[in-house]
């Protein structure tokens, strides 16, 4: 694996690296993957209406794990054997025991995802957030919350790449997946996160 490339402006840490999976390796995995994730189009509420969210998902990880989101509460499902793999090969390289992943599925360019930050309080202080593409290349952007002086940041994020946030990047950052509506295939996307664990002896 080549050594990442690093971008560190203000208030974010972003390490990227372009070739993380073998091309074969990844194909087969989004295809495998494809087929054997129990995705989900949820339905989320905003101001009073709801909403089918424009991908599907699923989240997976250690039993009793929640990511809680909108109005919604996901319950983790167990590691499906290739995302437990990743996961694995991940921990040493981020020195993170991630112990959940959110599965984003891009069925197109229509599908995508609007601005936000990975700063739900379960994730703690200055999460570490591990997120690796499979299929189509899509556009990844990033603006600054505060300081609009700053320009946005844009990845063309490949099948098999691997984009690490760290450092503030969730307190001063928000990012988006744009529509794209030349793109006709699908893309999954996969971001791995330590969730705290709620103390359930109290
Ligand atoms: O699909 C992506 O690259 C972004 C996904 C994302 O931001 C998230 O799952 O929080
Ligand atoms: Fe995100």
């Amino acid at each position: 694996m080549n050594s990442p490339e690093v971008f560190t402006p203000p208030g974010a840490h972003l390490s990227f690296y372009a070739d993380f999976i073998f091309p074969e390796h990844a194909k087969r995995l989004q295809e495998t993957l494809r087929r054997e994730i129990a995705w989900r189009q949820d339905r989320i509420f905003l101001f009073g209406k709801s909403h089918l969210i424009p991908r599907r998902q699923a989240f997976q990880g250690e039993t009793g794990l929640h990511y809680q989101y909108s109005n919604l509460q996901l319950a983790a499902e167990p590691w499906h054997p290739d995302v437990k793999s990743l996961r694995d090969q991940l921990v040493p390289l981020c020195h993170v025991p991630f112990n959940s992943v959110l599965l984003n599925q891009y069925r197109t360019g229509g599908d995508k995802m609007g601005w936000h930050s990975d700063d739900e309080p379960e994730l703690g202080k200055n999460p570490v957030i591990a997120s690796i593409t499979l299929g189509a290349t899509r556009r990844f952007v990033l603006k600054h919350r505060y300081d609009k002086s700053q320009p946005k940041l844009t990845f063309d994020l490949p099948c098999g790449s691997l984009l690490i946030m760290a450092g503030q990047t969730q307190h001063y950052w928000q990012h988006a997946l744009p529509e794209t509506r030349r793109i006709h295939e699908e893309r999954i996307n996969l971001t791995f996160r330590y969730i705290i664990p709620k103390d359930t002896s109290l």
